[in-house]
């Protein structure tokens, strides 16, 4: 990929797994990279092994607990207070299969943190991305989705799973709900003339700590054959970072990607009526005004 000194990137949960081999992989590509995350006790160490392997200097960590959307607010003013411009951010954090618990404003964990946060974080932070990108030379959303979406429903009539609570069922809801989102997103950036695109990406099936609160049988699988079966973070990171610098996708949104190629999301995901719904009773929950 081309150099990228000029661009500045965020990178949220990246400080673990396929996030920090993101933030990772950009830094050493020459960017300025802002890893947004909640773990404080890792960060220095993380910000440091950074700087240090790809002697890229402007790596920084800024505190961002995607489960509060109050503390997403406020990583988002202290990121305007450095007057930065902003090329890339990857929504890339995320909760596994976690039993069942609330985010701080009382969404269910799944789609609280990894739908609803990643919903406020990136429309709060669209005026800077829009006013970044320039012709030939777009910002861009990149949002980690998941394999788990093709088997997830929507149900809006209960998105916080407060009839029944699956944490498979919850995890692929979120995962289904960033699909949805991203594509409507591109289509808001679109119709509103912007430089800026959407995509939606799957980084297949990757050996990272994700998988602490799944079955331990699966959890032995992984430690034994995670060779054989499991991608490697930096394998793992490679589709978001594609679809963060790649010349071929300049001026490209709307696409799921896997393995860097573009593949078909689940039917469903392409529903723009559904698409709307849930951008519309996300604003109201995350607090963003409608402006479909
Ligand atoms: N590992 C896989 O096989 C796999 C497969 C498909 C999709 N994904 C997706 O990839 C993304 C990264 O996962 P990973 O495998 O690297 O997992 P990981 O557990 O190694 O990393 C998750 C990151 O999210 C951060 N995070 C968790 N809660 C947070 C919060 N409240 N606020 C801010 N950050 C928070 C963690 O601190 C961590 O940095 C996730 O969105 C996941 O759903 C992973």
């Amino acid at each position: 990929f081309p150099p990228q000194p000029d661009r500045v990137a965020i990178v949220t949960g990246g400080t673990d797994g396929i996030g920090y081999a993101t933030a990772k992989r950009l830094a050493r590509l020459g960017m300025h990279v802002i890893i947004a995350g909640n773990n404080e006790s890792k960060a220095e160490d993380v910000v440091s092994n950074i700087k240090e392997e790809t002697l890229n200097p402007r790596v920084e960590f800024l505190y961002c607990d995607l489960a509060s959307l109050t503390s997403i607010r406020q990583f988002v003013e202290k990121f305007k207070m450095k007057k930065l411009p902003l090329h890339v951010l990857v929504n890339n954090a995320g909760v596994m299969m976690v039993p069942e618990r609330k985010t701080q404003d009382g969404f269910e964990e799944h789609f609280g943190l990894n739908y609803l946060g990643h919903f406020l974080l990136t429309n709060l932070l669209l005026d800077t991305l829009r006013a970044s990108g320039s012709p030939g030379r777009s910002a861009r959303v990149v949002t980690v989705s998941s394999a788990t979406h093709y088997v997830g429903e929507l149900n809006m009539d209960d998105l916080q799973s407060r009839k029944c609570y699956s944490p498979h069922g919850a995890y692929a809801q979120s995962k289904l709900a960033l699909v949805l989102f991203s594509y409507h997103l591109q289509r808001l950036l679109a119709a509103g003339g912007s430089h800026v695109t959407a995509n939606v990406v799957d980084p297949g099936v990757v050996n990272t700590e994700l998988y602490r609160h799944v079955f331990w049988g699966t959890r032995l699988v992984q430690k034994v054959f995670s060779w054989l079966l499991f991608k490697t973070p930096d394998e793992g990171a490679w589709t978001s970072v594609y679809a963060a610098v790649t010349p071929e996708l300049e001026g490209v949104g709307g696409r799921y990607l896997y393995n860097e190629k573009e593949t078909t999301s689940l039917k469903v995901t392409y529903n723009q009526k559904l698409q709307q719904q849930l951008w519309a009773t996300s604003c109201q929950m995350a607090g963003v005004l409608n402006v479909t």
